[in-house]
């Protein structure tokens, strides 16, 4: 079994790790740690993994992590950077889920995340976790760099547009909107029911820190840079995120349908809906699954590309184990196979 180490969790991202670890095959996590919650039974304060997991939490110490094979850390940015060099050195693999090691350069790193970079030398050893882009680097990778939310559903919309240079790169626009456990479990005002509820909104229009990492991973993939605009909402719902993608068409009239299928044939977590059908964040709901559908509307020369992940599965942690069996030999669907849950 694969010994693996969770730092963060208590937080959502961090039990979502617990519930899908829960049911895989070849793993097994011997650590878990919380600054808050060191003693606690971790079934205690979250009953629904009662008879899947007997751990305690643990102080966030590097010994206990040093031991396992794979440590995630499911941590608030700036966290990762600063323990992420010893537990490497010492031999344990990291899969972060935060946005410390996403971005190769450090200056940019600092401009959207106000913080100097702790170890900016190590930036060039992550492998960016969208295995449907970087399968290989993955499967050879020490550190892994596991995408933001939208940044993943927004790339897997694009990417089959970009890769066949049938769109102008560098006027792409994504419309995204997250369910609020997006932003965490961490008590914040915007999100308590009476403010989140019956309400749709928009939220940093003029800058947000997913647009540097959408922009570098889509420019690796077009070969060139790419401009995208990008404008997060906040929809009232626990999980979910929906992004409508936008991108001009350099020739106007090509069947995108047979484009995107045969980009994803291959690919167990991207679906190609058939055409004419719309993703529904509801049919993703719990599953490591990206849906997509592509349209070009009458009359238009645009192609609009839809996405739907829950942002807690394919856009966070069932990516993560996603990448933790590529990086251990393991088959890929491995603890990930499930479909959605509905209604
Ligand atoms: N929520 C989502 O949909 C997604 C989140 N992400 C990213 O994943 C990471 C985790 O997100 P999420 O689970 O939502 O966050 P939460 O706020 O829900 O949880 C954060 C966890 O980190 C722990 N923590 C906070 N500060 C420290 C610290 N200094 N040292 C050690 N542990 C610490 C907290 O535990 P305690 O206080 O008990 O120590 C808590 O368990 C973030 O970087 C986020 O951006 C990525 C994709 C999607
Ligand atoms: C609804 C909501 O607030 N979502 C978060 C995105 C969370 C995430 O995936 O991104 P990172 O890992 O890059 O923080 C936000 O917009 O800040």
């Amino acid at each position: 079994m694969i010994r693996v180490g969770i730092v963060g969790g208590t937080g959502y991202t961090g039990v979502e790790l617990l519930r899908l670890l829960a049911a895989h095959p070849g793993a097994e996590v011997v650590a878990i740690t919380s600054r808050g919650e060191v003693g606690r039974r971790v079934d205690d304060l979250f009953p629904n993994l009662r008879g899947s997991c007997d751990l305690v939490f643990t102080e966030p110490a590097a010994a206990a992590l040093a031991a396992c094979d794979v440590v995630f850390f499911a941590t608030p940015h700036n966290v990762a950077m600063h323990s992420v060099p010893a537990l490497l050195d010492a031999g344990a693999r990291v899969i972060d889920l935060s946005a410390d090691f996403r971005l190769r350069d450090a200056g940019i790193w600092s401009r959207w995340y106000g913080e100097t970079h702790a170890c900016p030398e190590r930036l060039a050893e992550a492998v960016y976790g969208l295995p449907e882009f970087h399968r290989e680097a993955i499967a050879g990778a020490r550190l892994v760099a596991c995408p933001g939310c939208y940044p993943t559903a927004i790339q897997l919309a694009f990417a089959p547009l970009l890769a066949g240079d049938l769109v102008d790169r560098d006027q792409l626009i994504a419309s995204a909107a997250s369910g609020v456990s997006g932003a965490g479990r961490q008590a914040k005002l915007d999100n308590i029911l009476t403010e989140a509820s019956d309400n749709f909104k928009a939220y940093g229009a003029a800058g947000h820190r997913h647009q540097p990492e959408i922009e570098q991973s889509l420019g690796d993939l077009a070969g060139g840079p790419v401009g995208v605009t990008f404008v997060p909402h906040l929809l009232p719902m626990i999980r979910g995120i929906h992004a409508t993608c936008f991108a001009r068409l350099k020739t106007p009239g090509l069947d995108l349908q047979p484009v995107f299928e045969d980009y994803y044939a291959d690919e167990p977590f991207v679906d190609v809906l058939p055409a004419g059908q719309h993703p529904q964040t509801r049919t993703v709901r719990g599953a490591n699954r990206c849906q997509l559908a592509v349209a070009v509307p009458q009359g238009r020369e645009t192609a609009v590309v839809m996405a739907t992940e829950d942002n807690l599965v394919k856009g966070a942690s069932g990516q993560a184990i996603q990448c933790m069996n590529i990086m251990l030999g393991l088959p890929e669907t491995n603890g990930l196979a499930h479909p959605g849950l509905l209604p």
